[in-house]
């Protein structure tokens, strides 16, 4: 495994273990590389202690993880109250401001972490910065319905996002489709000193979804180091 995959389960893993605790019996799953190893720990619990629990994913990704693990999946309409969910962030600022949105699962991420009593990121140390932009030049993440693309996109550029861009896929010769059936825009600011502002500037446009800018969710956050030591940060 390499230093950077070992620094995502150290952080997961002692994640899982101080914030997933044996009388909880909902816990929320986020997406991405970084939340494998929280899967791969939960699955190195007592087996009779999963039995009790259900596990809310956040994406078709962490869907697939929990089902495969043989776990109890459930979601937000019948699991409104999670204990913990536990995520992972393309960048986390200083007061645990985060950017999410990197696997495209914002929209679901965001509902499953504000419906836990308490919100944990877990990455390694390249996502660990002062401000929102230093690390993370992709843009935020912002899902948009289909049909208002372009109209989304004019006023991300008048919000000062000179190169705001539909987030192609890859193999396919088109958008990337979310897991919720929209389209993904992908708007770059610079350096974000006021995240609650912009995330409130880019909700108020109409046709936006979500935004992937969490700002004043997260408690904790877990940066794995490739020396095998773990940053904590708390708010
Ligand atoms: O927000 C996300 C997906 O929408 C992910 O949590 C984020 O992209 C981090 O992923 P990784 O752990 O692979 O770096």
């Amino acid at each position: 495994m390499s230093l950077i995959e070992q620094a995502k389960q150290k952080a997961a893993f002692q994640a899982v273990d101080e914030h997933v605790l044996p009388h909880h019996r909902v816990i929320g799953v986020g997406s991405g590389s970084t939340v494998v190893h929280v899967v791969t720990r939960l699955l190195q619990r007592d087996p009779a202690l999963n039995a009790k629990t259900v596990f809310v994913p956040t994406s078709f990704q962490s869907r697939g993880l929990l089902l495969d693990g043989g776990l109890t999946v459930g979601d937000v309409e019948q699991y409104p109250d999670i204990d913990v969910t536990i995520d992972g962030a393309d960048e986390c600022d200083s007061d645990l401001n985060a950017i999410k949105g990197g696997g495209a699962a914002h929209l679901q991420e965001k509902i499953v972490a504000e419906a836990a009593k308490k919100f944990v990121i877990v990455a390694d140390y390249r996502k660990d910065s002062k401000v929102l932009g230093e690390q993370w030049k992709h843009g935020v993440p912002v899902e948009v319905v289909p049909f208002a693309w372009t109209a989304v996109m004019k006023k991300l550029q008048a919000l000062g996002s000179k190169d705001a861009k539909l987030r192609m896929a890859m193999k396919k010769a088109g958008p990337i489709v979310t897991d919720n059936g929209n389209f993904l825009i992908d708007a770059p600011f610079g350096l974000i000193h006021e995240p609650a502002k912009l995330l409130k500037d880019i909700k108020l446009i109409t046709g936006v979804v979500e935004v992937g800018l969490f700002c004043d969710m997260a408690e904790i956050a877990y940066f794995g180091c490739e020396d095998g030591s773990v940053i904590i940060r708390t708010k």
